[in-house]
Protein backbone atom coordinates (compact mmCIF):
# COMPACT_ATOMS: atom_id res chain seq x y z
CA UNK A 1 0.00 0.00 0.00
CA UNK A 2 1.50 3.61 -0.67
CA UNK A 3 0.87 5.86 1.66
CA UNK A 4 3.56 8.31 1.05
CA UNK A 5 6.83 8.64 2.65
CA UNK A 6 6.73 7.62 6.21
CA UNK A 7 8.33 10.22 7.79
CA UNK A 8 9.50 13.70 7.09
CA UNK A 9 12.53 15.45 5.60
CA UNK A 10 14.52 18.01 7.87
CA UNK A 11 17.17 20.14 6.18
CA UNK A 12 19.86 20.25 8.34
CA UNK A 13 24.23 21.26 7.91
CA UNK A 14 26.08 18.84 7.95
CA UNK A 15 30.39 18.61 6.93
CA UNK A 16 29.65 22.37 5.14
CA UNK A 17 26.93 21.19 2.82
CA UNK A 18 22.84 21.48 3.51
CA UNK A 19 21.64 18.05 3.16
CA UNK A 20 17.61 16.75 3.47
CA UNK A 21 17.75 14.50 6.74
CA UNK A 22 15.04 11.85 7.00
CA UNK A 23 12.88 11.36 10.14
CA UNK A 24 10.46 8.68 10.33
CA UNK A 25 6.86 8.48 11.83
CA UNK A 26 6.62 6.41 14.58
CA UNK A 27 5.70 2.82 14.24
CA UNK A 28 3.23 1.14 13.35
CA UNK A 29 1.61 2.29 10.09
CA UNK A 30 -1.08 4.13 9.12
CA UNK A 31 -3.37 3.51 7.77
CA UNK A 32 -2.76 -0.35 9.44
CA UNK A 33 -1.19 -2.81 6.95
CA UNK A 34 -3.18 -4.16 4.71
CA UNK A 35 -3.46 -8.03 5.78
CA UNK A 36 -5.04 -9.40 2.76
CA UNK A 37 -5.70 -13.36 2.40
CA UNK A 38 -1.98 -13.80 0.60
CA UNK A 39 -0.56 -11.73 3.50
CA UNK A 40 -2.28 -14.01 5.88
CA UNK A 41 -1.60 -16.87 4.54
CA UNK A 42 2.65 -15.87 4.13
CA UNK A 43 2.13 -15.34 7.61
CA UNK A 44 0.89 -18.15 8.88
CA UNK A 45 3.53 -20.38 6.17
CA UNK A 46 6.27 -18.18 8.67
CA UNK A 47 4.57 -18.93 11.77
CA UNK A 48 4.14 -22.52 11.10
CA UNK A 49 7.89 -22.93 9.91
CA UNK A 50 9.02 -21.33 13.34
CA UNK A 51 7.08 -23.31 15.23
CA UNK A 52 8.72 -26.27 13.37
CA UNK A 53 12.02 -25.12 14.47
CA UNK A 54 11.00 -24.36 17.65
CA UNK A 55 9.53 -27.72 18.36
CA UNK A 56 12.81 -29.28 17.32
CA UNK A 57 14.79 -27.59 19.63
CA UNK A 58 12.45 -29.06 22.18
CA UNK A 59 12.26 -32.36 20.78
CA UNK A 60 16.59 -32.63 20.36
CA UNK A 61 18.28 -34.68 23.13
CA UNK A 62 21.54 -31.69 23.10
CA UNK A 63 19.35 -28.59 21.84
CA UNK A 64 22.90 -26.47 23.54
CA UNK A 65 24.82 -28.35 19.92
CA UNK A 66 22.82 -26.66 17.61
CA UNK A 67 22.61 -23.52 19.05
CA UNK A 68 26.69 -23.13 19.69
CA UNK A 69 26.66 -24.19 15.74
CA UNK A 70 23.83 -21.68 14.60
CA UNK A 71 25.00 -19.32 16.64
CA UNK A 72 28.56 -19.20 15.46
CA UNK A 73 27.41 -19.66 11.61
CA UNK A 74 25.15 -16.81 11.97
CA UNK A 75 28.12 -14.27 13.25
CA UNK A 76 30.16 -15.38 10.38
CA UNK A 77 27.46 -14.58 7.56
CA UNK A 78 26.11 -11.66 9.43
CA UNK A 79 29.91 -10.31 9.71
CA UNK A 80 30.63 -11.12 5.97
CA UNK A 81 27.90 -8.79 4.87
CA UNK A 82 29.66 -6.03 6.99
CA UNK A 83 32.84 -7.52 4.50
CA UNK A 84 34.87 -10.00 6.36
CA UNK A 85 37.11 -12.74 5.38
CA UNK A 86 36.34 -14.80 7.81
CA UNK A 87 34.65 -18.24 7.75
CA UNK A 88 33.15 -20.63 10.16
CA UNK A 89 36.06 -22.60 10.86
CA UNK A 90 38.38 -19.45 11.16
CA UNK A 91 36.47 -18.49 13.65
CA UNK A 92 36.57 -21.68 15.39
CA UNK A 93 40.28 -22.23 15.52
CA UNK A 94 40.31 -18.29 16.94
CA UNK A 95 38.05 -19.76 19.64
CA UNK A 96 40.54 -22.25 19.92
CA UNK A 97 43.38 -20.25 20.25
CA UNK A 98 45.26 -20.92 17.07
CA UNK A 99 46.15 -17.93 14.82
CA UNK A 100 44.17 -18.76 11.53
CA UNK A 101 44.99 -17.68 8.17
CA UNK A 102 42.99 -14.30 8.01
CA UNK A 103 43.08 -11.10 8.80
CA UNK A 104 43.01 -11.14 13.40
CA UNK A 105 40.56 -7.74 12.93
CA UNK A 106 38.27 -9.59 11.00
CA UNK A 107 37.90 -13.07 12.88
CA UNK A 108 38.02 -10.78 16.13
CA UNK A 109 35.32 -8.85 14.84
CA UNK A 110 32.76 -12.41 14.06
CA UNK A 111 33.75 -13.50 18.01
CA UNK A 112 32.36 -10.07 18.94
CA UNK A 113 29.09 -10.76 16.84
CA UNK A 114 29.02 -13.78 18.99
CA UNK A 115 29.48 -12.36 21.84
CA UNK A 116 27.49 -9.31 21.62
CA UNK A 117 24.42 -12.38 20.87
CA UNK A 118 25.57 -14.10 23.90
CA UNK A 119 25.06 -10.74 26.10
CA UNK A 120 21.60 -9.91 24.71
CA UNK A 121 20.11 -13.16 25.20
CA UNK A 122 21.64 -13.75 28.44
CA UNK A 123 19.91 -10.09 29.71
CA UNK A 124 16.62 -11.25 28.44
CA UNK A 125 16.53 -14.61 30.21
CA UNK A 126 17.72 -12.93 33.15
CA UNK A 127 14.35 -10.61 33.06
CA UNK A 128 16.09 -7.46 31.28
CA UNK A 129 13.56 -5.91 29.19
CA UNK A 130 14.77 -5.57 25.53
CA UNK A 131 15.27 -1.94 25.60
CA UNK A 132 17.27 0.73 24.30
CA UNK A 133 19.99 0.32 26.81
CA UNK A 134 20.00 -3.18 25.82
CA UNK A 135 20.36 -2.54 22.30
CA UNK A 136 23.51 0.05 23.53
CA UNK A 137 25.21 -2.91 25.60
CA UNK A 138 25.18 -5.38 22.27
CA UNK A 139 26.56 -2.42 20.47
CA UNK A 140 28.81 -2.23 23.34
CA UNK A 141 30.31 -5.48 23.39
CA UNK A 142 29.86 -5.97 19.24
CA UNK A 143 32.59 -3.32 18.63
CA UNK A 144 34.51 -3.15 21.90
CA UNK A 145 37.91 -4.05 20.01
CA UNK A 146 38.67 -4.61 16.35
CA UNK A 147 37.87 -2.06 13.53
CA UNK A 148 34.91 -0.38 15.36
CA UNK A 149 36.28 0.08 18.82
CA UNK A 150 36.50 4.68 17.57
CA UNK A 151 33.19 4.12 16.89
CA UNK A 152 31.44 4.97 20.05
CA UNK A 153 30.75 1.89 21.47
CA UNK A 154 27.60 1.58 23.22
CA UNK A 155 26.62 4.67 22.33
CA UNK A 156 24.05 6.79 19.97
CA UNK A 157 25.98 8.31 17.85
CA UNK A 158 26.61 12.73 18.07
CA UNK A 159 27.29 13.35 14.52
CA UNK A 160 25.31 13.54 11.35
CA UNK A 161 25.61 9.78 9.12
CA UNK A 162 24.80 9.08 6.24
CA UNK A 163 24.73 5.86 3.75
CA UNK A 164 26.07 5.32 -0.28
CA UNK A 165 28.30 8.15 -1.27
CA UNK A 166 30.84 9.51 -0.42
CA UNK A 167 29.61 12.37 1.35
CA UNK A 168 25.99 13.51 2.66
CA UNK A 169 25.75 15.72 -0.12
CA UNK A 170 25.70 12.26 -2.56
CA UNK A 171 24.17 10.09 -0.34
CA UNK A 172 21.38 7.43 -1.00
CA UNK A 173 20.62 7.98 2.02
CA UNK A 174 20.73 10.44 5.53
CA UNK A 175 18.95 8.89 8.65
CA UNK A 176 17.64 11.38 11.28
CA UNK A 177 19.98 14.20 12.46
CA UNK A 178 22.17 13.50 15.82
CA UNK A 179 19.43 15.33 17.90
CA UNK A 180 16.65 13.03 16.92
CA UNK A 181 18.07 9.74 17.23
CA UNK A 182 17.30 9.44 20.93
CA UNK A 183 13.48 10.64 20.77
CA UNK A 184 13.23 7.97 17.26
CA UNK A 185 14.69 5.64 19.42
CA UNK A 186 12.34 5.82 22.60
CA UNK A 187 9.11 5.57 20.43
CA UNK A 188 10.88 2.32 18.45
CA UNK A 189 11.41 1.20 22.58
CA UNK A 190 7.68 2.27 22.61
CA UNK A 191 6.20 0.20 20.07
CA UNK A 192 8.19 -2.90 20.92
CA UNK A 193 5.87 -2.77 24.03
CA UNK A 194 2.76 -1.30 23.37
CA UNK A 195 0.00 -3.53 24.49
CA UNK A 196 -2.06 -3.05 20.82
CA UNK A 197 1.88 -3.92 18.97
CA UNK A 198 0.93 -6.31 16.25
CA UNK A 199 2.48 -10.04 16.66
CA UNK A 200 6.09 -10.72 16.64
CA UNK A 201 6.67 -11.48 13.63
CA UNK A 202 5.41 -8.52 12.29
CA UNK A 203 6.82 -6.48 14.84
CA UNK A 204 10.04 -7.99 14.13
CA UNK A 205 9.60 -6.86 10.30
CA UNK A 206 8.75 -3.32 11.13
CA UNK A 207 11.21 -3.04 13.99
CA UNK A 208 14.15 -3.40 11.78
CA UNK A 209 12.96 -1.28 9.25
CA UNK A 210 12.69 1.61 11.38
CA UNK A 211 15.75 0.75 12.85
CA UNK A 212 18.19 0.98 9.64
CA UNK A 213 16.25 4.00 8.71
CA UNK A 214 17.27 5.33 11.88
CA UNK A 215 20.56 4.00 12.25
CA UNK A 216 21.37 5.06 15.98
CA UNK A 217 25.03 3.91 16.08
CA UNK A 218 28.00 5.25 14.18
CA UNK A 219 28.22 1.68 12.91
CA UNK A 220 27.20 -1.56 13.24
CA UNK A 221 23.65 -0.80 12.60
CA UNK A 222 23.07 -3.91 10.07
CA UNK A 223 24.90 -5.97 12.91
CA UNK A 224 22.54 -5.04 15.40
CA UNK A 225 19.29 -4.46 13.70
CA UNK A 226 19.68 -7.92 12.58
CA UNK A 227 19.85 -8.78 15.98
CA UNK A 228 17.52 -6.67 16.96
CA UNK A 229 15.27 -9.72 14.74
CA UNK A 230 16.54 -12.27 16.62
CA UNK A 231 16.02 -10.78 20.00
CA UNK A 232 12.17 -10.18 19.20
CA UNK A 233 11.63 -13.54 18.04
CA UNK A 234 12.99 -14.59 21.59
CA UNK A 235 11.53 -12.60 23.67
CA UNK A 236 7.86 -12.87 22.39
CA UNK A 237 8.34 -16.82 22.72
CA UNK A 238 8.41 -17.35 19.21
CA UNK A 239 11.34 -19.36 19.42
CA UNK A 240 12.64 -20.44 23.00
CA UNK A 241 16.08 -21.08 21.62
CA UNK A 242 17.89 -18.09 19.24
CA UNK A 243 17.73 -20.14 15.89
CA UNK A 244 16.61 -18.18 13.29
CA UNK A 245 18.66 -15.70 11.80
CA UNK A 246 17.89 -14.21 8.65
CA UNK A 247 21.72 -12.87 7.89
CA UNK A 248 21.96 -15.21 4.81
CA UNK A 249 18.82 -14.14 3.31
CA UNK A 250 19.57 -10.56 3.13
CA UNK A 251 23.14 -11.21 1.64
CA UNK A 252 21.40 -13.07 -0.63
CA UNK A 253 18.70 -10.97 -2.01
CA UNK A 254 20.83 -7.54 -0.65
CA UNK A 255 19.86 -5.47 -3.78
CA UNK A 256 16.30 -6.40 -3.39
CA UNK A 257 16.56 -5.92 0.47
CA UNK A 258 18.38 -2.42 0.33
CA UNK A 259 15.74 -1.29 -2.59
CA UNK A 260 12.64 -2.55 -0.03
CA UNK A 261 14.19 -0.04 3.05
CA UNK A 262 14.02 2.86 0.57
CA UNK A 263 10.95 1.87 -1.04
CA UNK A 264 9.24 1.92 2.50
CA UNK A 265 10.92 5.60 3.78
CA UNK A 266 9.89 6.75 -0.41
CA UNK A 267 6.24 5.02 -0.55
CA UNK A 268 5.45 4.22 3.35
CA UNK A 269 4.74 0.43 1.14
CA UNK A 270 5.28 -1.60 4.14
CA UNK A 271 3.78 -4.64 2.64
CA UNK A 272 6.12 -4.64 0.24
CA UNK A 273 8.58 -5.28 2.74
CA UNK A 274 6.29 -7.64 4.97
CA UNK A 275 6.41 -9.73 2.29
CA UNK A 276 10.19 -10.11 1.55
CA UNK A 277 10.74 -10.80 5.22
CA UNK A 278 7.82 -12.95 6.05
CA UNK A 279 9.42 -15.33 2.74
CA UNK A 280 12.82 -14.98 4.56
CA UNK A 281 11.67 -16.16 8.06
CA UNK A 282 9.61 -19.13 6.34
CA UNK A 283 12.45 -20.37 3.98
CA UNK A 284 14.97 -19.54 5.98
CA UNK A 285 13.09 -21.68 9.54
CA UNK A 286 12.54 -24.59 7.00
CA UNK A 287 16.17 -24.84 6.15
CA UNK A 288 17.03 -24.74 9.91
CA UNK A 289 15.03 -27.41 10.38
CA UNK A 290 16.24 -29.40 7.63
CA UNK A 291 19.84 -28.84 8.21
CA UNK A 292 18.93 -29.92 12.13
CA UNK A 293 17.35 -32.85 10.50
CA UNK A 294 20.64 -33.84 8.71
CA UNK A 295 22.99 -32.73 11.23
CA UNK A 296 20.64 -35.74 13.43
CA UNK A 297 21.35 -38.45 10.50
CA UNK A 298 25.08 -37.54 9.91
CA UNK A 299 25.84 -38.02 13.80
CA UNK A 300 23.82 -41.38 13.49
CA UNK A 301 25.45 -42.68 11.22
CA UNK A 302 28.66 -41.67 12.06
CA UNK A 303 28.03 -43.10 15.89
CA UNK A 304 27.07 -46.32 13.94
CA UNK A 305 29.98 -46.76 12.44
CA UNK A 306 32.12 -46.31 15.62
CA UNK A 307 30.11 -48.79 17.14
CA UNK A 308 31.94 -51.62 15.51
CA UNK A 309 35.06 -51.13 16.99
CA UNK A 310 34.91 -53.32 19.89
CA UNK A 311 36.36 -53.29 23.32
CA UNK A 312 37.43 -49.41 22.62
CA UNK A 313 34.36 -48.03 21.10
CA UNK A 314 33.03 -46.38 24.30
CA UNK A 315 36.31 -44.23 24.51
CA UNK A 316 35.95 -43.26 21.21
CA UNK A 317 32.63 -42.75 21.28
CA UNK A 318 33.49 -40.23 23.99
CA UNK A 319 35.56 -38.35 22.07
CA UNK A 320 33.06 -38.27 19.05
CA UNK A 321 30.63 -36.42 21.09
CA UNK A 322 32.93 -34.02 22.44
CA UNK A 323 33.62 -33.34 18.62
CA UNK A 324 29.79 -32.72 18.06
CA UNK A 325 29.60 -30.47 20.46
CA UNK A 326 33.25 -28.40 19.19
CA UNK A 327 33.50 -29.75 15.62
CA UNK A 328 37.32 -28.44 15.74
CA UNK A 329 39.27 -29.24 18.99
CA UNK A 330 42.78 -30.09 19.86
CA UNK A 331 43.81 -33.17 22.00
CA UNK A 332 43.63 -31.15 25.27
CA UNK A 333 40.06 -29.74 24.76
CA UNK A 334 39.13 -33.00 23.76
CA UNK A 335 40.61 -34.24 27.16
CA UNK A 336 39.23 -31.93 29.06
CA UNK A 337 35.61 -32.24 27.42
CA UNK A 338 35.38 -36.02 27.68
CA UNK A 339 37.68 -36.41 30.93
CA UNK A 340 40.21 -38.79 29.29
CA UNK A 341 43.54 -38.77 29.34
CA UNK A 342 45.73 -37.50 26.38
CA UNK A 343 46.82 -40.72 24.67
CA UNK A 344 43.56 -42.20 25.02
CA UNK A 345 42.23 -39.36 23.32
CA UNK A 346 45.20 -39.57 20.96
CA UNK A 347 44.41 -43.23 20.56
CA UNK A 348 40.27 -41.97 19.46
CA UNK A 349 41.58 -39.73 17.44
CA UNK A 350 43.67 -41.89 15.12
CA UNK A 351 40.82 -44.32 15.27
CA UNK A 352 38.40 -41.34 13.82
CA UNK A 353 40.98 -40.34 11.70
CA UNK A 354 40.95 -44.06 10.16
CA UNK A 355 37.31 -43.95 9.90
CA UNK A 356 37.56 -40.65 7.75
CA UNK A 357 35.27 -39.03 10.56
CA UNK A 358 38.12 -35.94 11.30
CA UNK A 359 40.80 -34.86 9.54
CA UNK A 360 43.72 -33.18 11.04
CA UNK A 361 44.64 -29.78 9.27
CA UNK A 362 47.85 -28.15 10.36
CA UNK A 363 49.85 -30.83 9.12
CA UNK A 364 52.30 -30.22 11.78
CA UNK A 365 53.74 -33.07 14.77
CA UNK A 366 52.79 -31.20 17.36
CA UNK A 367 49.72 -28.97 18.55
CA UNK A 368 47.46 -30.74 15.98
CA UNK A 369 44.23 -29.78 15.54
CA UNK A 370 40.92 -31.52 14.25
CA UNK A 371 38.48 -31.22 12.32
CA UNK A 372 34.96 -33.47 11.80
CA UNK A 373 34.79 -32.27 8.56
CA UNK A 374 31.27 -33.56 7.62
CA UNK A 375 30.13 -31.37 10.26
CA UNK A 376 31.35 -28.47 9.35
CA UNK A 377 30.55 -29.26 5.11
CA UNK A 378 27.16 -29.35 6.46
CA UNK A 379 27.04 -26.11 8.03
CA UNK A 380 28.88 -24.01 5.72
CA UNK A 381 26.94 -25.07 2.92
CA UNK A 382 23.52 -22.75 2.94
CA UNK A 383 26.51 -19.90 2.78
CA UNK A 384 27.74 -21.09 -0.73
CA UNK A 385 24.33 -20.40 -2.47
N1 LIG B 1 19.22 2.57 1.57
C1 LIG B 1 19.18 2.20 2.84
N2 LIG B 1 18.28 2.71 3.69
C2 LIG B 1 18.24 2.33 4.99
N3 LIG B 1 19.08 1.41 5.52
C3 LIG B 1 19.98 0.86 4.71
C4 LIG B 1 20.08 1.22 3.34
N4 LIG B 1 21.08 0.52 2.79
C5 LIG B 1 21.58 -0.25 3.78
N5 LIG B 1 20.91 -0.04 4.93
C6 LIG B 1 21.13 -0.73 6.22
O1 LIG B 1 22.36 -0.30 6.76
C7 LIG B 1 23.11 -1.44 7.17
C8 LIG B 1 24.59 -1.08 7.16
O2 LIG B 1 24.85 -0.17 8.22
P1 LIG B 1 26.24 -0.17 9.01
O3 LIG B 1 27.35 -0.08 8.04
O4 LIG B 1 26.17 0.82 10.14
O5 LIG B 1 26.15 -1.63 9.64
P2 LIG B 1 27.22 -2.77 9.71
O6 LIG B 1 26.71 -3.82 10.65
O7 LIG B 1 28.57 -2.21 10.02
O8 LIG B 1 27.23 -3.29 8.20
P3 LIG B 1 26.47 -4.48 7.45
O9 LIG B 1 25.01 -4.40 7.67
O10 LIG B 1 26.84 -4.24 6.01
O11 LIG B 1 27.02 -5.74 8.02
C9 LIG B 1 22.67 -2.52 6.19
O12 LIG B 1 22.84 -3.81 6.72
C10 LIG B 1 21.20 -2.22 6.03
O13 LIG B 1 20.45 -2.83 7.07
Amino acid sequence: MHRGPSGVYLTTTTLGESVRAFVPNALPPEPPLDMNPARQRLLERAWLACGRLDAITALLPDPDLFLYAYVRREAVLSSQIEGTQSSLSDLLLFELDTAPGVPFDDVREVSNYVAALEHGLARLREGFPLCNRLLREIHATLLHSGRGAEKQPGEFRRSQNWIGGTRPGNAQYVPPPPDRVEPCMAALERFLHAPDAPGALVKAALAHVQFETIHPFLDGNGRVGRLLIALILHHDGVLRQPLLYLSLYFKQHRAEYYRLLDTVRHTGDWEAWLDFFLEGVAQTASGAVETAHRLLALFQADAARIQPLGRSAANVLRVFDALRHRPVANIDTLAAHTGLSFPTVARAIDALQRLAIVREITGKRRDRVFVYTAYLDLLNEPAQP
